[in-house]
């Protein structure tokens, strides 16, 4: 049994579900799941959606039309037939979101955005699986809420193992042995049924997360990359592509920053052993990259770039030294406000911080924590990690840069950085 998960990027228009078609038909006959996400940058376009109608600034209708407008010029390439029944199901789902809109907004925003960005993935699945039955692709279209069930912490739900565990095996194992099966990324539900999203780019965690329960033999991520590389090619022209990635390497990757994988996906698939592929859409042949238990370290040293970062420097008001209740205090204020730590380090008098700067969510940490410490911050920072770094990787990234902060271990090299201007 395999599962195959296809990103945004692999279905953003009519050439990419049916180049979909084509790899999934080269796989016929052995059971496979596949995974989508939503088509192109849906789900940013729902997101903006969700923020209108929550602030009530009147565009949310407007974003919805432009929403069923690109699905709408996908399907019209797939299905010339204009009374095919995928028509009908797709403004199905649409209309969920207008009976929303139609209501004021009263419940809370989380909420809200997990009932309404989740039908990117409904829609993208609906769409697919209707074209996989027209080139003779039989498939069963399965709604993920019923087998992926999470707490209700809209937006970053957590996933009851337990009763997903038992779901998937009670429901899936039947239907794999006779047909296709075609299932959304991204979404789960809470046991009263409430759709929930599990985080930004969760599609790679859900395809995780069916592969570790049904113990499938491999999971393959389907990319606009040759695989994993060792940067990202829309920041450095010369990258090479990593064959063989242990999965510790791989963690250490994603948890820094490499966004071609979900940091959350490879856990569960080295716990059950379970080898992640991930190839190229664009040239199938590829072999790519495969991640698995190997004692191979990383055959060339690694890079990531996070632009757009604060430097949060924190100090005691009353200049005593920072301790652990201050730390524990400031750690519970950034989960409150829902900030990831990019880096930080710690003196006796100061503790500093480098995020992602992600506008309300950083002023309203700052201003908290003004309440009760001396704060400073600086914009406008870039983060570079170098993972298995040597002096000739730290000078290639630093040219026309100047180091804020800089820590190193013996594999991992983080430099806080700000451009120099001329
Ligand atoms: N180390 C890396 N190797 C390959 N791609 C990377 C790496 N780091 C970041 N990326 C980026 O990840 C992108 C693919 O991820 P993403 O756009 O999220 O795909 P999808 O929509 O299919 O999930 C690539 O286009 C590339 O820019
Ligand atoms: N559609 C969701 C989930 C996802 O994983 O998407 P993608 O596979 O395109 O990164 C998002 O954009 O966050």
């Amino acid at each position: 049994m395999q599962i195959f998960k296809f990103g945004g990027a692999s279905v953003k228009d009519a050439e990419g579900v049916i180049n979909l078609g084509r790899i999934v038909s080269k796989h016929q006959g052995n059971p496979l799941l596949v995974v989508i996400s939503a088509m192109g940058k849906t789900t940013n376009l729902l997101e903006e959606l969700v923020f209108a109608y929550a602030k009530h600034g009147g565009n949310a209708f407007d974003l919805l039309d432009r929403a069923k407008q690109y699905h709408h010029g996908i399907m019209e390439a797939l299905f010339p037939d204009s009374s095919h029944p995928v028509y009908n199901d797709v403004a199905n789902r649409f209309v969920e979101i207008e009976w929303i809109l139609e209501d004021e907004p009263m419940d809370p925003l989380d909420y809200l955005y997990d009932q309404i960005v989740a039908v990117g993935e409904l829609v993208s699945t609906t769409i697919v699986s209707h074209y996989l039955n027209t080139i003779g692709l039989q498939n069963a279209w399965v709604d993920a809420r019923g087998l992926i069930l999470t707490d209700n912490t809209y937006r970053e739900a957590r996933v009851d193992w337990t009763a997903t565990e038992s779901r998937i095996q009670s429901e899936l194992p039947g239907i794999l042995a006779n047909q296709l099966v075609v299932t959304q990324g991204f979404i789960g539900s809470t046991s009263e049924n409430f759709t929930t999203t599990l985080g930004r780019e969760g599609s790679d965690y859900s395809a995780a997360i069916f592969a570790s329960c049904l113990g499938a033999e491999s999971v393959t991520i389907w990319k606009d990359v040759p695989g994993v590389l060792n940067a990202d090619p829309k920041w450095f022209d010369q990258t090479e592509l990593i064959p063989e990635l242990s999965y510790l390497d791989a963690i250490e990757l994603t948890y820094y920053g490499a966004t071609v994988i979900h940091p959350k996906t490879i856990k569960p698939l080295q716990n059950k052993n379970i080898t992640l592929h991930v190839k190229s859409f664009i040239d199938i042949d590829n072999g790519g990259t495969q991640i698995r238990a190997t004692q191979e370290s990383l055959p060339v040293p690694s890079f990531i770039f996070k632009v757009n970062q604060v430097l949060i420097s924190i100090l005691p008001k009353d200049f005593s030294f920072i301790v652990e209740d201050n730390l524990s205090d400031i750690f519970s204020r950034f989960h409150q406000h829902k900030i990831k730590v990019n880096m930080m380090h710690n003196s006796a008098v100061s503790f500093s911080v480098s995020v992602d700067n992600t506008g309300e969510n950083v002023q309203g940490l700052l201003d908290d924590l003004k309440t009760r410490y001396d704060v400073q911050h600086q914009n406008g920072l870039e983060l570079i990690t170098i993972r298995h770094y040597n002096q000739q990787t730290i000078d290639r990234v630093l040219i026309e840069k100047a180091i804020i902060m800089e820590l190193k271990d013996s594999y991992t090299c983080q430099l806080l950085v700000r451009k120099l201007t001329a």
